[in-house]
């Protein structure tokens, strides 16, 4: 016999327009079932919960209320978006989330007409939607135009260019602040402190004033709703936010989790408001569920997990993460050295600076989701003697990239990049995948560019940045564990621009910049199987290349390979320039380039991702083999 089922409301939802028939009344048993429902895709998926959690509400209210996907809904970041996957037709493939072939982690324009415009950095929302408002208001259309960010989102720089400039066009656009006083970890800086401080009601105006001024903009909400309950009524505010000043109506903060509160607001101020308005709705990440509201990351991001006991599936590791060697690494040499301070932008935990933070609080420094500062901030501690490490992902490196040209580079100013999640990082896929820091930072005169090959090289990278006080230094390794091979006590000092052969041979040279030595070092013994001798060297450095190395490698061999896992423009076109301009190129040598595909690759598994773009052992031997003109072995291979 067929179990009754436990979502019987949220199944007669397929897409809001479905929603928008239920009466209002029936909404919290719609988030409820919501809750549950989302609970349960995720201890199978894994992936990001709590902020998806605290939406739930604001969520079902704002489909609701607006004509969605006419009225345009933008989700900052989009790491809170599975509600609203779920409520957008998207229910049936939520279990394929993050998975090769399946549902994106964040909202993603190709996948839904429900995502206006996708995401995963984060403090983009309210500068796209007011495009997309100007552009409403330029074709003469009517559309709603609103856009959530979080208080995590709300500190970058972004952010507050987008109001400055809604301010002064005073464009129809509804911001919607969900303000759950967490970013991935708590929240820095004095705006998180501010936003509190909204929240505490410490500078609340007089109701009487503030009821005045607001019956101007908002009759319908203040007859009908406003006077019901006190502490509704007191959350209008006029004058004197930092909102306000920047040409905001300010609404709230509301209780984002009360169904009764949210969509008289939402309803009236998409009734009534012409200008630019933002709602301070007040949350809690990882509402709803015990675990998540109980752990100190709110569960963020998690992986599989009971959903009784809330314990996450975690692999065992035969090695650690490349995160924690960092972080050991980085401990140990400040130890040695008073003047190395460590820069987050807002990932704590994910960069392993909350290890170093716990060690050295007076020297670690969370500048909240602000890359660009982060990098100027570092260029400033950089000029007054200080040895500061920027740790910034590869991927929101990106966002800081004048800074580190402008600021850094320029000046040559020893700024240190330890640079996590190079490469391909699996389940968050394309937004975040580290592929583009060799090209954008080795293009850079003076810029020191070096890649771990396995977690004994990190340690000693971080020891060769402490160490070098000429200009910047960047140093990159992927998300996950190291190899397992054996870790000095200490990190050496490199040669700066010296690579190393790891195995020699005669025939076919293979030359690896980062983590890829492992699969060359088993395509090697594949071709030493097959008579086809090959040396194996682990360049460390894209900038300055080792020359003595390349030269003898291009001399003494007939094929040269070279395997990264960047983009294209990065090592490869180092190498190749080198040889060209030497003339190494005129001999007959046969080099080909692997590198991470030309194309913004799909989320899957990391390995199944290097396997296709033929990064992994057999790849490499393939592409040996075409070079050699063996084709029917290179199919084989
Ligand atoms: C430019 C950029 N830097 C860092 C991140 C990593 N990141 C993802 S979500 C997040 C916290 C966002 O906090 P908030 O906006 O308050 O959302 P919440 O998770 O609290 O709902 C951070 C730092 C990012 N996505 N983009
Ligand atoms: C949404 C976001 O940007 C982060 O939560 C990111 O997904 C973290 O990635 P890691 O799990 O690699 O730290
Ligand atoms: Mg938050």
């Amino acid at each position: 016999m067929n179990q009754p089922s436990k979502t019987p409301l949220l199944d007669t939802v397929r897409i809001p327009a479905d929603l928008r028939k239920l009466p209002e009344s029936e909404l919290p048993q719609l988030a409820a079932e919501l809750r549950a429902d989302l609970i349960d895709i995720v201890s199978h998926t894994g992936g990001h919960l709590g902020a998806g959690l605290g939406v739930i509400e604001l969520t079902v209210a704002l489909h609701h209320v607006f004509d969605t996907p006419k009225d345009r809904l933008i989700w900052d970041v989009g790491h809170q978006a599975y509600p609203h996957k779920i409520l957008t037709g998207r229910r049936d493939r939520m279990r394929t989330l993050r998975q090769e072939d399946g549902l994106s982690g964040f909202t993603k324009r190709a996948e839904s007409e429900y995502d206006p415009f996708g995401a995963a950095h984060s403090s983009t929302s309210i500068s796209a939607g007011l495009g997309m408002a100007v552009a409403r208001d330029l074709s003469g259309g009517k559309n709603n135009v609103i856009a959530v960010i979080g208080d995590g989102a709300m500190s970058a720089g972004m952010a507050y260019e987008a109001m400055n400039n809604a301010g002064a066009l005073d464009a129809r656009l509804i911001v919607i602040l969900n303000d759950n006083d967490m970013s991935i970890a708590p929240p820095a800086g004095a705006m998180s402190a501010y936003l509190a401080r909204l929240v505490s009601g410490k500078t609340y105006r007089s109701l009487r004033e503030t009821a005045k001024q607001l019956a101007k903009r908002l009759p319908k909400f203040l007859e009908e709703k406003a006077r019901r309950s006190e502490e509704f009524a007191r959350g209008f505010w006029t004058g004197g936010t930092m909102f306000e000043e920047l040409g905001f109506y300010y609404v709230g903060p509301i209780d984002g989790h009360n169904l009764e509160h949210l969509l008289p607001v939402l309803k009236n101020v998409r009734d009534t408001i012409d200008g630019p308005v933002l709602i301070h709705v007040v949350t809690q990440k990882g509402k709803g569920y015990g675990p998540a509201e109980a752990s100190a990351d709110k569960y963020h991001g998690v992986n599989k997990f009971d959903v009784i006991t809330g314990a996450q599936a975690k692999a065992p590791a035969n090695a650690p993460s490349y995160t924690k060697v960092f972080a050991d690494s980085l401990i140990q040499e400040a130890r040695h050295d008073e003047k190395i301070v460590a820069i987050t932008a807002a990932m704590p935990s994910g960069t392993g600076l909350d290890l170093f933070g716990e060690a050295f609080p007076e020297r670690t420094f969370d500048v909240g989701i602000a890359e660009q500062h982060a990098v100027t901030f570092a260029a400033g501690l950089a000029t007054e003697g200080y040895r500061p490490f920027a740790a910034i992902y590869s991927t929101f490196l990106q966002r800081a990239y004048d800074q580190v040209v402008h600021d850094v580079a320029i000046q040559k100013l020893p700024v240190r990049f330890p640079i996590d999640r190079a490469g391909f990082v699996g389940a968050d896929g394309p937004t975040h995948c580290g592929a583009f820091d060799i090209t954008y930072l080795a293009s850079l005169p003076g810029f020191v560019v070096m890649a771990a090959a396995d977690e004994a090289q990190l340690r000693h990278m971080v020891r060769t940045a402490a160490d070098y006080d000429e200009g910047p230094i960047a140093f990159r390794y992927p998300r996950g564990n190291g190899v397992g091979v054996e870790m000095p006590e200490r990190g050496s000092v490199l040669e700066i621009g010296k690579g190393r052969i790891v195995k020699e041979g005669t025939k076919v040279a293979l030359l690896s910049f980062g983590t890829r030595l492992q699969d060359c070092l088993m395509a090697a013994e594949e071709l030493d199987a097959a008579g086809l001798s090959a040396t194996v060297a682990d360049a460390r450095f894209a900038k300055p290349l080792d020359e003595d190395m390349i030269r003898r490698l291009a001399r003494s061999h007939e094929v040269l390979i070279t395997v990264e896992e960047g983009s294209i423009g990065g090592f490869a076109s180092h190498v190749l320039q080198f040889l060209a301009t030497e003339g190494l190129l005129d001999s007959g040598l046969k080099v080909r380039p692997l590198m991470l595909p030309d194309e913004f690759t799909d989320h899957a598994k990391p390995e199944k991702m290097y396997a296709d773009a033929g990064l992994d052992a057999t790849g490499i031997v393939r592409t040996v083999f075409a070079a050699l003109g063996n084709q029917a072995r290179a199919v084989r291979a």
